[in-house]
């Protein structure tokens, strides 16, 4: 036998598509293929040409658009009509006007799917198999087949399922995947399957794995285990019910846990940024706490995992995060100690170490806010407040304080509601007021604080609100609960969070206002230090 090289085939724009919920136009489908390409894909199917008419345009359009450097690009579809010739069908027809380099059958590999499904004979779907493959390669194509129900046809009827293996190799298909179809196959049922093909046929062998057990990674390295050299998948494992293989988890296994290099190691690196950007395009982002890639990938929350992570990131990691581009990073929580307090500071520039009262003070203030419904995990920029003061010796120095504020909500008699804000603010022993309104009691703080403040301090004007959640803490005290307001807001290209908590929803949104105000304030004043506060001789 030649010798084989080791095959990574991506089939997020075929399969992957079958996802309920994935809907991606042609441009789609163009970028998806640029970053599957980018990270080093041997193969990427690209769709069935002649039954979806996007999929046809996508393959007209790759013609003059897409220039691929490391991927082969393949077209997908089945073998020829029973009864008719292949020359004559055309689906058939189509897979060779896709032009690519590949083609990639389905066949039938199940004795109970031919009879049901197909409704033919045992014998023509083998000749339906071998003649169009023989057709595909007689012009020039290279040819895959996808053995279809495989795991479970080779259960039924083991002489059919490898009859089917052994027409396909005959006739010039290169590669004979086997599909776990209904992904209802473990790991030792793969391993068996393949090993018994692979010593009874002889011929080259690829693995194709549903996820319906939660198995698709592990049969997919069961299969190469067992001796298969190319591996399909989807990026973020998308696929119909379940999904497939995800090929992000089964390429960094392979590369990092196996040794085997399906794609260049310094291509691994940019892993996780192009899981970002497909999840992107597609609008199905991945799972935060996929393996590798996830954003919850390396994040850590219990404070003694900080603690061993201080002295050695190895001890509560299985690999670096940065051999798939992803970050380790600490959450503050009630979880956590001084650990996770200096691990999380340092992060955010403070070089503080666990030993210092002031981290001691933080992670017990922490803990204490926490208990009282405060959440510091996507709250940095309060988180980071706090820790200010710590380090201040127990307060800030703010460049304003807070004399009195008020919201109210009124309906007009046309029927309209309006909310007005009212901010009284101290601004250098100066009373600054000012007005604002809004649709909400949250816009309307927001418009009056910058109302009032923005002459003074223009970097304000950076200071964009993103998104507001209320949370409600005790429920069982039903309209009287109180509630935990988590702000997102942007300052500049960062986004930051912080967080206020009140029996009072509005009360608790504007403490969680202030806490951005005063952390773009206390930035901004950290990025120029010579800078004096504005003299207020303007303040109305
Ligand atoms: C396991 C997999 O994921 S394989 C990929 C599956 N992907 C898709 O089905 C997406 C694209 N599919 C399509 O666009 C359409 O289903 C088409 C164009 C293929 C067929 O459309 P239609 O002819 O309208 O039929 P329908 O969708 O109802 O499918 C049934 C036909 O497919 C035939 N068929 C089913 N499986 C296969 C197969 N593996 N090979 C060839 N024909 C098949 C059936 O025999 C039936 O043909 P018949 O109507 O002549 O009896
Ligand atoms: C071919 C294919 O997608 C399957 O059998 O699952």
């Amino acid at each position: 036998m030649a010798e084989r090289h080791f095959q990574l085939y991506d089939t997020t724009l075929r399969d992957g598509t079958q996802q309920e919920g994935m809907l991606l136009t042609t441009d789609d489908k163009l970028a998806v293929a640029r970053h599957l390409d980018a990270f080093g894909v041997g193969y990427i199917e690209g769709g069935w040409p002649g039954a979806v008419p996007k999929d046809t345009a996508f393959f007209h359009r790759a013609k003059t658009e897409l220039d691929l450097s490391t991927a082969q690009l393949v077209a997908f579809g089945a073998t020829r009509r029973a009864g008719a010739t292949a020359a004559d069908d055309p689906q058939v027809r189509a897979l060779l006007d896709a032009e690519t380099p590949v083609v990639t059958l389905v066949a039938k590999a199940h004795t109970r799917h031919v009879e049901l499904a197909l409704r033919t004979t045992l014998t023509e779907n083998l000749a339906m198999i071998e003649s169009t493959v023989r057709h595909l390669v007689r012009n020039g194509r290279r040819v895959f087949l996808d053995a279809e129900h495989y795991f479970d046809g080779f259960r039924a009827n083991r002489e059919y399922a490898l009859a089917v293996v052994r027409a396909a190799a005959e006739a010039g298909a290169e590669t004979v995947v086997l599909c776990d179809t209904n992904g209802g196959s473990l790991p030792e049922e793969i391993r068996a399957v393949v090993s018994d093909t692979l010593a009874a046929t002889g011929v080259g062998l690829g693995i194709h794995c549903h996820d319906d057990t939660g198995c698709a990674v592990a049969n997919t390295l069961a299969a190469v285990d067992a001796g298969v050299d190319h591996v399909q998948g989807t990026a973020h494992g998308y696929g119909e019910r379940c999904g497939n293989a995800d090929l992000f988890t089964v390429s960094s296994n392979l590369v990092l846990k196996r040794g085997i290099e399906v794609v260049p190691v310094e291509r691994l690196r940019e892993l996780a940024g192009i899981g970002r950007a497909i999840g992107e395009l597609t609008g199905v982002p991945g799972r935060p706490d996929a393996p590798y890639v996830g954003s919850a990938a390396f994040v850590h929350k219990a404070g003694l995992h900080a603690s061993a992570l201080r002295v050695d990131p190895d001890l509560y990691q299985h690999t670096r995060p940065e051999l798939v581009g992803n970050e380790m990073r600490t959450l503050v929580s009630d979880m956590g100690g001084r650990s996770s307090v200096e691990l999380k500071a340092r992060s955010l520039g403070y070089p503080v170490d666990a030993g210092s009262d002031a981290v001691a003070r933080t992670a017990s203030r922490v803990k204490d806010l926490e208990n009282r419904g405060y959440a510091f995990e996507s709250a940095d920029a309060s988180f980071e407040l706090l820790l200010r003061a710590e380090l201040a010796g127990g307060a800030l120095d703010l460049p304003f304080s807070v004399e009195s504020w008020k919201v109210g909500i009124n309906q007009l008699p046309n029927g309209l509601v309006r909310t007005e804000a009212l901010v009284r603010l101290k601004l250098q022993g100066m009373q600054v007021s000012a007005t604002g309104t809004g649709n909400g009691p949250v816009n309307a703080l927001d418009r009056a604080v910058h109302s009032a403040l923005d002459q003074f301090f223009p970097e304000l004007a950076a200071l964009e609100l993103v998104d507001y959640q209320v949370r409600v803490l005790n429920a069982e005290a039903g309209s009287g609960a109180a509630a935990r307001v988590l702000i997102s807001f942007r300052n500049g290209a960062r986004r930051w969070g912080t967080v206020g908590v009140d029996g009072n929803s509005v009360t608790a949104s504007w403490a969680a206002l202030l806490d951005a105000v005063y952390f773009v304030l206390l930035s901004a004043r950290d990025a120029e230090p010579e800078t004096a506060l504005p003299a207020v001789a303007a303040a109305s």
